[in-house]
Order: C-alpha cells, then sequence, then structure tokens
C-alpha cells in the first residue's frame, strides 16, 4: 500500500470532502509501514474498506419553528465500521454540518474508539441545524423530527449515538424521549442521557478529564508535573469546562477560553469562581463568551480572533477542526508551549503538527487525548445492559485508568529511534491493529 497513492484515489472518487481526505490523509500516512508487514492486509484490499465507511443515511428533517414556519434542515448518520463493536460516536448540530465534516470525524472516531479498549464501532451524525438561537421549545421540536427519521438505523446492538457540537444533555434527552415514543422501549440507544434515566455519572466531564490525564501521562515522561502550569484553552462548551475544572482540580491555571465569536484573557486566571460564572453563562443562560469580562473587567474579550498568540506553558485546544493553523503552531512554540493536548476532534492543520513534531514538543492527536468522553459512553453502554449504576469514583477510575492505557499504546507504538514519542504514529498504528485484526477474522462484509 502506498499511502499517497490510496488518498489519491479517495481524493478523486470524493471530491470536495476536504476534511475526509485530511483525516484519512494523516492516518494512512502513519499506518504505511505497519500495514506493508502484513500482505494478506492488501489481498483483502484492507485499505480502501477501512477509508470508505460502511454506509452514509441522509435525510431531509421538517420541523415547525415558533412562528409556524416550516423548516428544514439536513440529517446524516454516517455508519464507518463496526468490526470491533456496534456503531458509537456522536452527533453533531451546528450549520457547517456536511458529509465531508461527519466522514473525517466517523473515520477518526473508529480509531479512537479502538484505542479505548471497549468494543465499539465507529460512527458520527448530525444536521446542519444550529440550536443557537433557538428556543428551547424549538429545540425540542427538532430533537423530536431528526429522531423521527434516524430511530429506524440505530439501536443499542447496532448504533448508540452520543453528543458532539450542539448536542448536550438536552438534546440528548429530548431525542431519547421521541425514541422511547416511537417505539415503546426503554433501551440505551443514546449515551449522555440525563442521571435519572440510564446516564452514566461523570459522562458531561469524562472528555475533558480525559484529556488532562492524558495530558499529566504526557509531561510524566519528561518529568514535569502539571501544577502551576498556565494553560490556553479554546472553546468555552461541554469539553473546554471540564478540562478548566480538571486543570484547576490538579493545580494548573487556564488562561483562556473562547467561542466562535472570540476569546477571553484573564490574567488572574479563571478559577472554580469564575468557572462556575462560565458554565452558568454557557450551559443555562446560553450567552456568549465576551459577556465574561464585563463580570470580570480585568479580563480582556478580543473579538473574532483564537487565544494561540497568548503567552502559557501548554495549550489545549477545545473548540473545533483546523483551528490551530501552522502560523499559529509557530507563535505557540516560540512563546515556549511545551506540551500540546487536542480535546476537540483535528483542531490542529497537517502544517501545525509538523510544526509541533518538528520541535519535538509533547503533542497528541484527539483520537487518543479526547477519547475518555466515548470511553465513558461505553461505560454508560455497560451499565445500561446490567441495568446498574456505578459511583463517580468507579466511573473516575476506570475513565483514568483507560487513559493511562491508551498513552501506553502510543508510546508503544510511536517510540521513534531518539526515544521522542510521535504520538500520531503511536494511536493511528493501535487504533488500526485492532480494528484490521478484527475485519481479516470476519472476512469480507
Ligand atoms: N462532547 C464530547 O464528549 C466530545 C467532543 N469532542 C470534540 O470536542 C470539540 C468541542 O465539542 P463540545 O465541547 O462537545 O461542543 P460544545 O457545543 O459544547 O462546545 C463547542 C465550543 O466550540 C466553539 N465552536 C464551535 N464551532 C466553532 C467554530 N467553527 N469556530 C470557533 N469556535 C467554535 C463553540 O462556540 P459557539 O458557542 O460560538 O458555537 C463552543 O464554545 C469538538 O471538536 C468535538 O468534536 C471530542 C470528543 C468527545
Ligand atoms: O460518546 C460518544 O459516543 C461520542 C463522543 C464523540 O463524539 C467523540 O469522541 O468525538
Amino acid at each position: 500500500m502506498k499511502a499517497t497513492e490510496v488518498v489519491a484515489r479517495l481524493e478523486q472518487r470524493f471530491p470536495n470532502q476536504p476534511e475526509y481526505i485530511q483525516a484519512v490523509s494523516q492516518v494512512l500516512g502513519t499506518i504505511e509501514e505497519e500495514y506493508n508487514k502484513h500482505p494478506e492486509f492488501d489481498r483483502a484490499n484492507l485499505i480502501e474498506r477501512l477509508c470508505i465507511p460502511d454506509r452514509i443515511i441522509q435525510f431531509r428533517v421538517n420541523w415547525v419553528d415558533d412562528k409556524g414556519n416550516v423548516q428544514t434542515n439536513m440529517g446524516y448518520r454516517i455508519q464507518h465500521n463496526n468490526a470491533i463493536g456496534p456503531y458509537k460516536g456522536g452527533l453533531r448540530f451546528h450549520a457547517s454540518v456536511n458529509v465531508s465534516i461527519l466522514k473525517f470525524l466517523a473515520f477518526e472516531q473508529t480509531f479512537k474508539n479502538s484505542l479505548t479498549t471497549l468494543p465499539m464501532g465507529g460512527a458520527k451524525g448530525g444536521s446542519d441545524f444550529s440550536p443557537r438561537g433557538k428556543s428551547n421549545a424549538e429545540v425540542m421540536r427538532f430533537c423530536q423530527a431528526f429522531m423521527r427519521e434516524l430511530w429506524n438505523y440505530i439501536g443499542p446492538d447496532c448504533d448508540v449515538p452520543a453528543g458532539d457540537i450542539g448536542v448536550g444533555g438536552r438534546e440528548v434527552g429530548y431525542m431519547f424521549g421521541q425514541y422511547k415514543a416511537l417505539t415503546h422501549q426503554f433501551v440505551g440507544i443514546l449515551t449522555g442521557k440525563g442521571q435519572e434515566f440510564g446516564g452514566s455519572l461523570i459522562r458531561p466531564e469524562a472528555t475533558g478529564y480525559g484529556n488532562v490525564y492524558f495530558l499529566q501521562d504526557m509531561l510524566a515522561t519528561k518529568g514535569i508535573d502539571l501544577k502551576g502550569k498556565k494553560v490556553l484553552v479554546s472553546g468555552a462548551g461541554n469539553v473546554a469546562q471540564y478540562t478548566m475544572e480538571k486543570l484547576l482540580q490538579l493545580g494548573a491555571t487556564p488562561m483562556t477560553c473562547s467561542d466562535s465569536d472570540g476569546y477571553i484573557y484573564d490574567p488572574d486566571g479563571i478559577d472554580e469562581k469564575k468557572l462556575a460564572y462560565i458554565m452558568e453563562l454557557k450551559n443555562i443562560e446560553r450567552g456568549r463568551i465576551k459577556e465574561y469580562v464585563e463580570e470580570y473587567p480585568t479580563a480582556k474579550y478580543v473579538a473574532g480572533a483564537k487565544p494561540w498568540g497568548e503567552k502559557a506553558d501548554i495549550a489545549t485546544p477545545c473548540a473545533t477542526q483546523n483551528e490551530i493553523d501552522g502560523e499559529a503552531a509557530k507563535t505557540l512554540v516560540a512563546n515556549g508551549v511545551i506540551a500540546v493536548s487536542e480535546g476537540a476532534n483535528m483542531p490542529s492543520t497537517p502544517e501545525a503538527v509538523k510544526v509541533f513534531q518538528d520541535s519535538k514538543i509533547l503533542y497528541c492527536p484527539g483520537k487518543a487525548s479526547n477519547a475518555g468522553g466515548v470511553a465513558v459512553s461505553g461505560l454508560e453502554m455497560t451499565q445500561n445492559s446490567e441495568r446498574l449504576k456505578w459511583s463517580r469514583e468507579e466511573v473516575d477510575e476506570k475513565l483514568h485508568s483507560i487513559m493511562n492505557s491508551i498513552h501506553a499504546e502510543c508510546v508503544k507504538y510511536g517510540t521513534e529511534a531518539d526515544g521522542y514519542v510521535n504520538y500520531v504514529k503511536g494511536a493511528n498504528v493501535a487504533g488500526f491493529l485492532k480494528v484490521a485484526k478484527a475485519m481479516m477474522a470476519q472476512g469480507i462484509v
């Protein structure tokens, strides 16, 4: 297999899907060597079967807004690969959603889920509907309409969606209610559910907490303590909030956070009280991050920009794909950043990744460092199957140990001759091998 040739073929077959091609290209470039040690993989055309999703379900979603007007959006579910378990992955509701973005996310999810050690295949879905600026009743009607189209394609042993950008506990609750109404079944068809109806403790916190556990493990390889470090965070949603919470618990200080309009920088750091304000602002009032500076006037708000030009020790992008480009990466490195841990999916462009790796700073791709979210989703599925609920401590301990094991796999497969850990290679090879072996064992299906 020659990675560049496979990517070129895919680009020709699937034009205008830049995010998908970007994700595939990064993975293939790093697994090529391992893949070519197994001639049987090529005979089974494993590479194309792994890169092209099993199926793409696409539908129109009709819903009625508060003025009585009928609105239409597009809905999608991409079932990428179920070699190691039922399809699993989040739903994204955002105006930017399209097939390319969901294909990249579903592809990445397949490797990520493999890394978690749990039996989950990869999927992703969503809609170009944005909950931003919509009333609660409109969000409910949209979620119900979305589930009316999706319900027939999912199931607890078939495909289990969850949240992602624009989909949190509120949206999961409305979709769960609609599934139940349609099927008369109370089953774990979504994760990230409310605590009262089958949700796992720690699932809301899991992606952020896992991101910081992974960061701690990366720093430990250099004997560096997280305590006392200043951290640039982007985003102000689920992943950013719980990344900041865990950073604070472990003695580090978040200095920034952001939304799609701009970022805030607090020279005194974002402490627990300020974080509680951000959580209230974003989760309850659904306000904009610029309001932070009205509450804390010593902070600054920078409109239309990202936080990567501020000085700190560590950066953790927790908003969206391609939010750190090559120039921003050079600035981070020049400013002395020692580690970049991705809370978001593919937030660094290929140019940025090259800058991080060339400068030999600690850098980890999202499929490893943000795998804690889907890992606890897997634990939620287990609890639902058992009809049991585990304690906070038990789930957190399992999450921590899964993140440690993902880190160990990255070190095992990613350590280079000079001792530098190439976490991109490590995560891709480890994730790939498990899926590849399962696919080979199951024949051509
Ligand atoms: N939730 C989870 O468990 C997991 C999430 N992830 C990834 O983490 C990232 C964040 O997800 P999550 O926190 O759940 O989502 P949320 O919707 O809770 O928060 C997203 C945050 O990112 C900002 N954002 C979204 N799109 C853009 C954009 N195009 N440019 C700049 N900022 C943007 C949002 O700002 P605004 O409010 O202005 O839109 C918001 O602050 C995503 O990449 C997601 O795929 C990864 C693993 C698991
Ligand atoms: O919890 C899940 O199933 C999916 C989380 C997710 O969307 C992700 O890992 O990117």
